[in-house]
């Protein structure tokens, strides 16, 4: 699908990987709205429409949709990047890990990303199709190589994202026969807000053991694969690792 002028929905966008894809796509002529449940100063770009919600609530995020396609028109692409990386063992120091803190990765990540594809989901079908092959939409989320490699501390996060990787191509067999395409990408370690403030001590082993190139990766080369995604119509149904070879390692 060419993205020009194409409106597409960004969850996470006011920072980090969703950041990146918002500068990519709004450099190459999409309309883009940004889903976050922190908004930055929204006089700072006028071609993005910011939109506040938390990606967990079913009726915020229906209305913001359908903002969105009423101020920008139809919505073809969506891309889930918000999500959360907190670490804690299964018992720790402190007894048991709280069930509550299990559930918020699990209902922010998982959740989060199935309430707003399907509710964009729902907006796409409903579109006339663009091509011959009947494409009326792509979908894309977020999961990490956590999903395959979960470390110490991270049983709610690999199961979150595990089930991010798990449920691609399930949706995908369920809105593929009418014209929407649903891919995942599961980053290695990433250069963003989300791993800010980690020191050089616990970044350079996480470097080290990148197979090529020995350093993080940046946030346009996941907006760069998004855009790959979008534009390539015979991808749908995976999950591509985008990691420069890393394995995750138990910590
Ligand atoms: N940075 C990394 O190394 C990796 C990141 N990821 C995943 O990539 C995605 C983006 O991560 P980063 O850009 O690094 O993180 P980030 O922390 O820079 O950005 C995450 C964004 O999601 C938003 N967000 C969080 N919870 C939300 C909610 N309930 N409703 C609406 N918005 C919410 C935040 O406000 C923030 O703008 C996440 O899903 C993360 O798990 C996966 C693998 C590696
Ligand atoms: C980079 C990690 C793992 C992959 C992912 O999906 C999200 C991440 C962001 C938080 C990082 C994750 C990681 O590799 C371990 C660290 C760096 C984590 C923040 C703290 C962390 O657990 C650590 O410092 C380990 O030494």
């Amino acid at each position: 699908m060419n993205i020009t002028d194409k409106v597409v929905v960004i969850t996470g966008g006011a920072s980090g990987l969703g950041g990146a894809c918002v500068d990519w796509f709004v450099r190459h002529g999409a309309k883009v709205a940004v889903l976050d449940r922190r908004i930055p100063d929204p006089t700072a770009d006028p071609q993005i429409v910011y939109l506040e919600a938390d990606v967990t609530q079913a009726d915020s995020v229906a209305a913001v949709m359908d903002k969105i396609a009423e101020q920008l028109g139809e919505i073809r692409v969506c891309i889930n990047c918000a999500g959360i990386a907190p670490a804690g063992k299964t018992v720790g120091r402190d007894g048991a890990l709280a069930l509550d803190k299990f559930r918020q990765v699990i209902d922010v990540n998982l959740i989060g990303s199935f309430n707003v594809l399907r509710l964009a989901a729902e907006k796409m079908l409903a579109l006339e199709p663009l091509d011959a092959d009947g494409a009326r939409g792509v979908i894309i989320n977020t999961a990490s190589v956590a999903a395959f490699e979960g470390q110490i501390g991270q049983a709610a996060y690999a199961a979150s994202k595990g089930g991010v990787a798990a449920m691609t191509l399930p949706i995908a067999r369920d809105l593929g026969p009418r014209g929407v395409r649903v891919n995942t990408i599961a980053p290695g370690v990433f250069e963003t807000p989300m791993m800010a403030g980690l020191n050089e001590e616990f970044v350079k082993p996480l470097e080290q053991a990148v197979q090529f190139p020995k350093r993080l990766g940046r946030a346009e080369e996941f907006a760069k694969l998004a855009a790959h995604i979008v534009d390539n119509d015979y991808l749908n149904g995976e999950v591509i690792r985008l990691d420069g070879g890393i394995r995750m390692g138990p910590r």
